[in-house]
């Protein structure tokens, strides 16, 4: 029987590169950002949940569950994680930012294979030249250690991963699929790409 997989769609920075404009919220080819990543995730996990720290009441109106970091403070891409860790009953948990709209259709797939053959706890996603380390799948059992590494004052994602045995994923034959919108210019670029 294939892993119950819940997936958390991180939302919560403070996207001060895109003018401080809620990200996936921003249009991108007339529907928010974050669609394009629901889209993408909707049929490769069981359930989806949305990780915002404001406009709450907007991200609900795609039926997910909706929920903000517990600890305040903008304090980085782990306050989210931990926080979705906390939600969770799956086997498993994919993270991914709400700023990659390409994401693969085979991301999860590819993800568990590589965790399982290198009986890992964490595998992380490559475009083939660098790691993405905001789109992984973890087991939740770490939320002990993610809580512990936050408690302690530490912020950088790399260092926690590093106390774990990581899996690499390479998806060097998709290098679109990673493609990250920070700034209005790039999202420019990114909706010419898929008008055409
Ligand atoms: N929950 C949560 N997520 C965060 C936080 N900071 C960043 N993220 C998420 O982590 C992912 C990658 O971060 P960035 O692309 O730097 O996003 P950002 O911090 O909103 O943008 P900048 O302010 O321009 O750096 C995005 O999905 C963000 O929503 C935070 O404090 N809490
Ligand atoms: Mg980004």
């Amino acid at each position: 029987m294939a892993p119950q997989i819940d997936a958390v769609i991180l939302a919560g920075g403070m996207a001060r590169r895109m003018g401080g404009n809620d990200k996936g919220l921003v249009d991108l080819n007339g529907q928010a950002m974050i669609c394009h990543t629901i889209d993408k995730l909707s049929k490769q996990v069981d359930r989806i949940m949305i990780n915002a720290n404001r406009n709450q009441a907007e991200y609900e109106q795609w039926g997910y569950s909706v929920f903000s970091d517990q600890q305040s403070g903008y304090l980085g891409p782990l306050a989210g994680m931990v926080t979705a860790l906390k939600q969770t009953q799956a086997e498993y948990l994919l993270v991914v930012p709400c700023d990659c709209p390409m994401l693969p259709e085979d991301l999860v797939q590819r993800l568990l294979t590589a965790l399982i053959a290198q009986n890992a706890d964490i595998a992380v996603a490559s475009d083939g030249e660098r790691e993405q380390p905001v789109v992984l799948l973890l087991k939740p059992y770490l939320v002990t250690s993610m809580q512990a590494f936050l408690d302690a004052g530490e912020r950088k994602i790399d260092f926690w991963y590093r106390q774990h045995t990581v899996a690499v994923a390479s998806f060097a034959d998709q290098p679109n699929a990673f493609v990250n919108v920070n700034t209005p210019e790039q999202k420019q670029q990114l909706a010419q790409h898929i008008a055409k």
